[in-house]
């Protein structure tokens, strides 16, 4: 093993000219070559974040229960235990030892971070996961530079039953202290947990084993089988898809998951790919608890886009402002299902710019033709009358028809506007001069709106949280002020913008549009000073969030409501310590009182 001093030498002489060195174990030089096809850096680790919660909250309580207990050896020692899902995702973190803790958060080594190999290059947790096998990592046997300080033993756990994996359990300590010994423990460990999960397997667990079993028998693409507490995917998911994709695909499954009737879902992941996700339920006697997803992905390279069109897709959209790569990319793919007469749901909180954007593709790609916007919300007040609106848009062969709210729906219209759509959009792949695009708040779950609405769309695109993008909140600053008032020449300081876009902006682009007119109302001429933005705006973090960061204060913010406030039991959810979730409660100005 080569974790002595020609290590990162060889490491080095990898990383510059792609030899690898005799001294370098099988196993670690394949992961750095994938490491280096899947272009992760050298000199940073950036894992993605999936959001901390697991999919399977009974096997992470159980994983959680048997850490804990095991827990208890590591006391006093600069050891971690981490276990992570089969995406990569790290699920639970223990680390008594605070000092090393801080040490794995600059790594973002922490719950919600993806540590997939590639996302992270060669580790304990990716590796074994990759590799299917117990994993040690020491040292410069890591692909990326930060990592090396550390040695990560990760054994993958597999289900006692369908074998299938259900994460890895990974013991990281300080490279220096590392031994063997670290391995075996963390094996050890892996193995007690598939005991806990053996002595669990219930009547409705083994029905979705053999439903999935089946489905991977006669499969030639991705399967996963899911219940709430179990996600399984097979072989083809690991092989076909990267840790983004997969997380993506999973999050999609939420829509359907507990439906009583098959159904189809298609996804758009990350890396553009498209798939789509044939769903089957299992049921025991009359209660569906879980359920089998057959999956095909269509490549980004064989959908219809040319990648001569690709530019031109992401070129700046008229009447709005963005450059994030966030809304460059759903504005390119609105774009793109336009040309392609793909109809569209397009999701996110209130007040993203939804609307915005689905007129703004269409005065990029069709000014010529008309274009009908119908509020949803409106079709309470007479929904006889909303009715015929849809209608006569419907039954015209071209143009575009932005609906509005469609979550907002009165219950009563639901059944007739889905089958009226349904119809329609089976002729209109033959007319696609006709485009409907709906919008839809993210967080809003209703029945009848997954099983009747939303399969009258061919795709769905997310408009992230403005809090997200804050380039973008610089770059709608000037140009809200120029649509808000034409005729007047009025300036904002740099300091009164920095301070807007480090806002969190819950009302999204409506509340900066608000703020802004207030701001006009009172100031007529000159220059936007700090001191004009009202105090709302003033009570914000101390400097701009990265994206990454952003996440993490939601998913601590949301940790909290769940727990009604308990910062204890929110820590706990998230894998932090107390001490980190008050440390980051402070630094990210989060307002527990609400
Ligand atoms: N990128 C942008 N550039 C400039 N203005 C924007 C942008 N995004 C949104 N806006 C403006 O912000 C306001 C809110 O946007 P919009 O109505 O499109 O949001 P929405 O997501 O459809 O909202 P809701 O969910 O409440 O229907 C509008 O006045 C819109 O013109």
């Amino acid at each position: 093993m080569t974790h002595s001093h020609e290590g990162p030498r060889a490491r080095d002489a990898f990383i510059a000219s792609g030899v690898l060195d005799r001294s370098v174990r099988d196993v670690v030089g394949s992961s750095w070559k994938r490491s280096t096809q899947a272009g992760v850096s050298p000199t940073l680790v950036e894992p993605s974040y999936a959001g901390a919660l697991g999919k399977s909250q009974q096997l992470n309580a159980l994983v959680s229960r048997v850490m804990h207990r095991m827990a208890d050896g590591l006391a006093g020692e600069p050891v971690s235990m981490i276990f992570a899902d089969p995406t990569g995702r790290v699920i639970h973190r223990i680390c008594p030892d605070t000092t090393f803790g801080r040490r794995l958060e600059k790594v973002s080594l922490a719950p919600g971070f993806t540590y997939a190999e590639d996302s992270v290059g060669t580790n304990g947790i990716g590796t074994a996961l990759l590799t299917r096998t117990p994993t040690l990592i020491v040292g410069s046997e890591h692909f990326t530079e930060p990592l090396m300080a550390f040695a990560c033993a990760g054994a993958p756990v597999h289900h006692p039953i369908s074998g299938g994996l259900v994460g890895v359990l990974d013991l990281t300590c300080e490279a220096g202290v590392s031994n063997a010994l670290l391995l075996t423990y963390a094996r050890s460990i892996a193995e007690r947990i598939e005991d806990e999960i053996l002595a669990t397997v219930s009547v409705s667990e083994m029905t979705l084993l053999r439903d999935y079993l089946a489905a991977c028998r006669h499969a030639t693409g991705p399967v996963l089988a899911l219940s709430e507490d179990i996600v399984m995917m097979n072989h083809l998911a690991q092989q076909r898809l990267d840790a983004a994709d997969r997380t993506a695909l999973v999050a999609r499954t939420d829509d359907a998951v507990g439906e009583v009737l098959p159904r189809t879902l298609v996804a758009d992941l990350p890396s553009g790919a498209i798939a789509r996700l044939d769903y089957r339920p299992t049921s025991v006697g009359s209660a569906v608890v879980g359920g089998v997803f057959r999956v095909q992905i269509q490549e980004a390279s064989s959908r219809p886009l040319r990648s001569s069109d690709s530019r031109a897709l992401s070129a700046q959209l008229p009447g709005v402002a963005g450059t994030s790569p966030e809304w460059t990319r759903a504005g390119a793919q609105l774009r793109e299902s336009h040309r392609a007469g793909t109809w569209v749901l397009l999701v996110g909180e209130r007040g993203v710019g939804k609307h915005a954007l689905a007129r703004a593709v269409h005065v990029a790609e069709s000014p010529a033709r008309h274009l009908r916007v119908l509020d949803a919300e409106t079709a309470a007040l007479d929904p006889d009358e909303w009715f015929q609106h849809l209608e006569d848009e419907l039954v015209s062969e071209e143009g575009t028809l932005i609906i509005r709210h469609i979550d907002r729906l009165p219950a009563s219209l639901v059944g007739s506007v889905s089958s009226r759509l349904l119809e329609e959009s089976d002729r209109s792949h033959s007319a696609p001069a006709r485009w409907v695009v709906a919008t839809r708040e993210a967080s809003v779950v209703d029945d009848a709106l997954e099983s009747q609405i939303v399969p009258c769309f061919d795709r769905t695109i997310n408009v992230e949280p403005l809090r997200h993008r804050p380039d973008d909140i610089r770059a709608m600053i000037p140009a809200m002020l120029r649509t808000l008032s034409p005729s007047r020449d009025l300036q904002i300081s740099p300091r009164a913008v920095n301070q807007l876009a480090r806002h969190p902006w819950p009302g999204n682009a409506t509340q900066l549009r608000d703020v802004l007119r207030r701001v006009l109302a009172a100031k007529r001429t000159g220059t936007i000073e700090l001191a004009d933005l009202p105090p709302e705006c003033m009570a914000v973090g101390r400097r701009t969030l990265t994206p990454l960061e952003s996440l993490e204060r939601d998913a601590i913010t949301r940790a909290l409501a769940d727990h009604g406030g308990n910062k204890g039991k929110a820590a706990e959810h998230l894998g932090m310590s107390r001490a980190t979730i008050y440390r980051k409660i402070r630094g990210y100005n989060i307002d527990t009182r609400r």
